[in-house]
């Protein structure tokens, strides 16, 4: 098995005919196992990089590369083993859960016939979709209907999960649902890419991210060091006061609101509980106090200088 990054561009560039420039000089490095999140407002050029990875339109120039083969070249060797769910699974609305996953298994000249029933019954029992399996999927809600698309990108096992803002539309039952099958599937060593424009949904199911705006690549890495950076927060009536004794005491780029102060605490190995003690002996009333991890958006707004919901 290949095990170099399970997916890989350079400088992968698409300008559409219009003249949008809607994917710009891309370098992405998805690592084997990880559960990559790929992030960036509405018409930062999410879909369109999806779309190249899996060889639906051409790059205008660059390469990108899945599971170690060059796309759209490989293509026909490659796609097999990669699940793949884009802009909402093709359904036959007529038709029972249960036939359009028979429908996929039949189209793929791969699959046993004989071993058919077993393996749609295994990929709907995955995805929670056996108790609705013979309903007509016109009848399904959006989350059965995407959790049956990801059902047919289960019914082979795959390397590879590319999924195109898979929660999107759901309601937060049904967005946990999806982020649980997810940590399962990647738990099982499948490497998942999936798109979102929900910050706090890549810090809850992802180990990698990358931030796209505008088409360009923003950052990239885990998320534990994207959203490394903590700062101290206190909560209190008395922010002049407490502002002051922290500065006395080492901490610096202070920010004072209402009534909370945020600082980096003093450098060195020195207790949070003395800082918290001096608070109070300097007659600081303190609601509370406590270090606070920057959140993946900190981190945004602090790469890109803007608020996250930016149209792109
Ligand atoms: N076929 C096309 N022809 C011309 N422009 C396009 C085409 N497809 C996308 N674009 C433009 O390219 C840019 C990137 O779009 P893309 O769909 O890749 O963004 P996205 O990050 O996936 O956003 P969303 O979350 O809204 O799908 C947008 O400005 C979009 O209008």
């Amino acid at each position: 098995m290949h095990q170099g990054p399970a997916i890989e561009t350079r400088g992968l560039t698409k300008r559409f005919r219009g003249g949008q420039l809607a994917v710009n000089q891309l370098d992405l490095t998805v690592p084997r196992d990880s559960v990559f999140g790929f992030l960036g407002p509405n018409g930062s050029g999410k879909t369109t990089t999806i779309r190249m990875l899996m060889g639906l339109i051409a790059p205008t120039s660059g390469t990108a590369s899945l599971l170690g083969r060059p796309m759209p070249k490989a293509s026909r060797t490659v796609l097999p083993r990669v699940g793949a769910l884009i802009e909402g699974p093709a359904l036959y609305g007529f038709l029972s859960g249960r036939d359009n996953l028979i429908r996929y298994d039949s189209a793929d000249p791969e699959a046993d016939p004989r071993t058919r029933r077993t393996r749609v019954a295994a990929a709907l029992d995955r995805v929670g979709l056996t108790a609705a399996a013979g309903k007509k999927s016109k009848a399904y809600s959006l989350g059965m209907k995407q959790r049956l698309g990801l059902a047919a990108a289960l019914l082979q096992p795959r390397e590879l999960l590319v999924l195109d803002e898979p929660t999107n539309g759901l309601d937060p039952q049904g967005m946990r649902e999806i982020r649980a099958l997810i940590r399962e599937l990647a738990a099982d060593g499948t490497t998942v890419f999936l798109s979102s424009h929900l910050l706090d949904e890549i810090e809850q199911v992802c180990t990698h991210a990358a931030v796209m705006a505008q088409g360009r690549l923003i950052v990239q890495g885990p998320v534990a060091e994207l959203a490394a950076r903590s700062r101290l927060a206190v909560t209190t009536p008395d922010p002049a006061d407490a502002a002051r004794v922290l500065k006395e005491l080492g901490a610096t780029d202070l920010t004072v609101t209402d009534h909370r102060v945020t600082a980096e605490p003093p450098p060195g190995e020195g207790d949070l509980a003395d800082l918290n003690a001096a608070l109070v002996h300097a007659g600081v009333r303190v609601r509370s106090f406590g270090m606070e991890r920057a959140s993946l958006e900190d981190a945004f707004v602090a790469l890109t200088g803007e608020g996250f919901d930016v149209a792109g």
